[in-house]
This record gives structure tokens, sequence and C-alpha cells, in this order.
């Protein structure tokens, strides 16, 4: 049974009769091809990752598995309609609190449209994407069963400013309602999310040694979803804490070029996440410091700058 997904935080919705992704019971998602070469464009990447034998099977892991393509009756009740089948990347997660991270100062890329262009230079440029090297499209953070989870709207994600994302980087790992304007993020959860041998930083850490080599593809507007199980951590389980690169519709080829853009991008998220973990100052009731040089052996091991 296909149903509208609970955790989508972006991107075009299945929602009022339109055109969007679908899920079922198997932990699948149904993302319908773009009409214009953008679907045309995701298949041709996903074909082509998943049969390069170049691709590392640790980096493999930070992509959603690809089961080809399938027609099935359309969101918007257009009838049958082409999807790309994926590996549902929430369907593991209780109550997950996601963000997705838009990486890269530069959306567009010179073989888009005139009209992409336009609209992507726009973007880039009122959003923090030009100035941090990635912009935040959408999130949710779990908040209590009572209140359920903080979902900003679009407009107001879209509007973040750097400090904003900032502090919403911090409201991500806090245990203080998100929605709670009076008190400081706590960054209680940042250890046990960011930190540690397992956590986002050493994933993107991972992400960057590849992309400071790879030069078959280009990524640009795509996305990294940081997600975890607040609950878990209550419980005194593991947080679940991983990445995913999501949306592949404006790859190109990287003809031996390192992907510069996206390289830079996540630099800054790994710096803006280290900082988190590691400036005490921001932090004055709670030293997220103390909590990551616990667990966490980066900075001994002088695997982080
Ligand atoms: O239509 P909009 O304004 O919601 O823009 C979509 C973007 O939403 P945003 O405004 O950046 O949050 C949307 O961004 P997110 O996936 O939400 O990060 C995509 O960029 C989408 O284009 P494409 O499917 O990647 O080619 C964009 O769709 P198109 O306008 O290119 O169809
Ligand atoms: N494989 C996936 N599994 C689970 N959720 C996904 C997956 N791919 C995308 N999503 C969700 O859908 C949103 C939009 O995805 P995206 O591929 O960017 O779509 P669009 O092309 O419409 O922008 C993401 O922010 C995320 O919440």
């Amino acid at each position: 049974m296909l149903k509208v997904p609970d955790h989508q935080v972006a991107g075009h919705h299945a929602r009022d009769g339109k055109l969007g992704p679908l899920i079922d019971d198997s932990g699948r998602f149904y993302k319908p091809l773009q009409g214009d070469e953008r679907g045309s464009k995701e298949v041709a990447f996903y074909t082509s990752f998943s049969s390069n034998a170049r691709i590392p099977d640790h980096i493999r892991r930070f992509f959603p598995i690809f089961y080809g393509t399938q027609l099935l009756e359309a969101s918007d009740g257009s009838g049958l309609y082409p999807h790309l089948v994926l590996q549902d990347v929430v369907s593991g997660h209780h109550n997950p609190c996601i963000i997705d991270v838009k990486i890269g100062s530069r959306t567009w890329y010179l073989q888009a449209s005139e009209d992409y262009i336009q609209r992507s230079l726009k973007k880039d440029r009122e959003t923090t994407s030009l100035s941090l090297g990635f912009r935040i499209s959408g999130l949710q953070i779990y908040d209590s069963e009572e209140s359920g989870f903080w979902r900003p709207e679009k407009k107001r994600v879209l509007g973040f400013t750097a400090d904003d994302v900032r502090v919403v980087l911090r409201k991500f790992v806090s245990s203080n309602s998100p929605t709670d304007s009076d008190s400081e993020p706590d960054c209680s959860f940042a250890s046990a999310v960011y930190g540690g041998s397992t956590g986002i930083l050493a994933q993107l850490l991972e992400l960057k040694a590849w992309f400071e080599d790879q030069t078959i593809f280009h990524f640009f507007s795509c996305s990294i979803l940081m997600m975890y199980d607040k609950e878990a951590i209550f419980k005194g389980m593991s947080s679940g804490a991983e990445i995913k690169l999501i949306d592949f519709a404006h790859v190109v080829e990287g003809e031996g070029v390192i992907d510069h853009n996206f390289l830079g991008g996540l630099c800054s998220l790994i710096k803006m996440i280290s900082e988190i973990l590691t400036s005490p100052d921001e932090n004055p009731n709670k030293t997220c410091l103390q909590d990551y040089e616990k667990n966490h052996s980066y900075l001994e091991n002088g695997t982080t700058e």
C-alpha cells in the first residue's frame, strides 16, 4: 500500500493533489520522474553510480540503494507514471530529527537551461548558499510526545541567515524545546549525534576524503540528509545518527576535475559542526567539548584539524 511519506522535509510534496514521492511498508521510496530532463538525468545518475566499480562500499552506503524504475499510480491522480524506486532512508528511524542541507555555493551549472540558471542564481544569493557554501532546505526536529515535531515552514527556512543556520544546527542536537526562543540550545546531544567514531562529523569527514579524490561526478543542487533518533538517546541506545546524499537531478560528469563546489560546501558544513562540538563559549551552560573529548578520539589522533 503506497502512502505519502510522514518524514519528508523538503522538495516536491505529494499533497493537495500534487505530484510527489510515495513510500510503502517495505522500506522503499518512490520518487516520480520529473517531466523535463531532470527525471531522466536522475535515473542516468543512479544507473551509472550503481554499476560503477570505482565507488568504494564505504562511500556507497551514503547513497540510497537504487532498485530501478517502476510505473505506479501517481499521487496527483493522473494515472500510471514512472517513478524511481529507492531505499527509503528514514524507514529504519522512529520519530527522526532530520535536516536537508543543500551543498554547494552554486546550484547551477553551465549545461543547465538559462531559466534554471537564473532561478538558481537568485536562490543562491538570497539564501546562505553563497555565503556559507550550503543552505538548509528543510528540517524537522522531534520535540516531545505532546508537541510532536518542529517543522518551520519553507519560506522561513529559505530566509535563514548564517547565524540562523548555526542556531538550527545547535537546536538539532539539543534537549530543550526547539520552539523555545528564551533559552539557548543546550547541545546536550552534540556528542551523541555529531561526535564519536561513527557520528555525523566522522561520516562527513569520510565523505570529504572521497570528494578530495573523486573526479567522476559533479553534484550540483544535491543534498545531505542528516538524521538521528532522539528517543533512542533517552533510552540509552545508539542515536542512529547517519547521513545520506539525495537528489541527483543535476549531477554532471566530472571529466577528471575535482568537484570544488561540493567539496567547499562540505568543508564549510564540517567546520560549523566541529565548532558546535568544540566551541565552549557559545555553550555557556553546557560544555559540549567535555562530552566530545570524553567519547571521541579525533582530536587526540589528529584526524580533524
Ligand atoms: O519550485 P520550488 O521553488 O519549490 O523549487 C524547488 C526547490 O525548492 P527550494 O525553493 O529551493 O526549497 C527544490 O529544492 P529542495 O529539494 O527543496 O532543496 C529543488 O531545487 C527543486 O528543483 P529540482 O527538483 O532539484 O530541480 C526546485 O523545483 P523547481 O522550481 O526547479 O521545479
Ligand atoms: N531516498 C529517500 N528516502 C527517504 N526520504 C527521501 C529520500 N529522498 C528524498 N527524501 C525526502 O524527500 C525530500 C525531497 O527529496 P528530493 O530528492 O530533494 O526531491 P526534489 O527533487 O523534489 O527536490 C528530502 O528532503 C527528503 O525529506
